[in-house]
C-alpha cells in the first residue's frame, strides 16, 4: 500500500455553533429548500424515502461545516459531484451568495428537480449539469466537492481531466480503506467531526491535493 501523507485535525466545538449561526442568517431560504426537497422527494428519489425533516436539517448543517474551513473560504468556484438532492451544494450556495457552485449528477431527473428548486428558492449562484462526472467539461480551476457519493480512488480517476486543485470529501474516518490500491502518494488533511453531536460520530471531511 502506498504511504499517504495524512494530517489529522479535529474540528473544534465552536465550529458547530458557527454553523448554527450561518443557518440562522439564511433560515428562510434553508427552510424553503427543505420544503421543496421534501416535495420533490415524493416524485424523484433525491434522499431516502420518508426521511424526517430533522434528519435533513442534520444534512444541511453537515454540508455547511465546510464553510468554516480555510480551503473553502479562500476559493470561489466549486463543483459538487453526485449532488443528488443538492447536498452539500445547495446549502453552501444559499449561505455563500458570492461563491459559485456547479451541481452535477448522473441522473437527469434529479438535475431537473434541482433546477426547479434553485428557481423556486431564487438561487442565482449555481449551475446544474447532468451526466457522469467523468464526462463533465469545465475549464476554470475549482475545488471538487462530494458528499457520500463516490469511493475516493474512483473519483480521482474519473476527474483527472478536470482542473480541480483540491478535492473535498464528506467521508467516514476510516477513509484510508478506499486508498489501498492507489499508486501515488497523496497529501490528505482529515478533519475529524466527532466534537459535534452524535450525528457526527465517525464522520470526517477530508481534503486531498490534486496528485
Ligand atoms: C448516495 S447519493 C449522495 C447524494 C448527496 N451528495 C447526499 O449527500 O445526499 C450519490 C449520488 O451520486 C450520483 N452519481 C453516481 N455516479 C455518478 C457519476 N458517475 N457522476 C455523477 N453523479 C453520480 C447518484 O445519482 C446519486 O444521486
Amino acid at each position: 500500500m502506498e504511504q499517504h501523507n495524512i494530517i489529522r485535525k479535529t474540528v473544534p466545538r465552536e465550529t458547530f455553533a458557527q454553523v448554527d449561526g450561518l443557518i440562522d442568517n439564511f433560515q428562510d431560504k434553508h427552510n424553503l429548500y427543505l420544503d421543496k426537497l421534501l416535495w420533490w422527494n415524493k416524485r424523484v428519489n433525491l434522499v431516502s424515502r420518508d426521511v424526517p425533516r430533522e434528519t435533513i436539517w442534520e444534512h444541511i448543517r453537515h454540508s455547511l461545516i465546510l464553510s468554516e474551513l480555510e480551503d473553502f473560504q479562500k476559493n470561489k468556484l466549486f463543483i459538487d459531484a453526485g449532488t443528488g438532492g443538492g447536498l452539500p451544494g445547495i446549502p453552501l450556495a444559499i449561505a455563500h451568495p458570492n461563491k459559485h457552485f456547479v451541481l452535477n449528477d448522473l441522473v437527469t431527473k434529479k438535475c431537473l428537480a434541482m433546477k426547479q428548486i434553485a428557481q423556486q428558492i431564487d438561487l442565482e449562484n449555481i449551475g446544474i449539469i447532468d451526466g457522469s462526472i467523468e464526462d463533465l467539461h469545465h475549464e476554470e480551476e475549482c475545488i471538487l466537492i462530494s458528499k457520500h457519493a463516490f469511493k475516493i480512488e474512483g473519483l480521482i480517476k474519473m476527474t483527472g481531466h478536470l482542473p480541480w486543485k483540491k478535492m473535498v470529501l464528506y467521508k467516514g474516518l476510516e477513509f484510508e480503506n478506499e486508498l489501498q490500491r492507489f499508486s501515488e502518494a497523496l497529501n490528505i488533511t482529515c478533519f475529524d467531526l466527532s466534537n459535534g453531536s452524535d450525528f457526527y460520530n465517525g464522520k470526517a471531511i477530508i481534503i486531498i491535493d490534486k496528485p
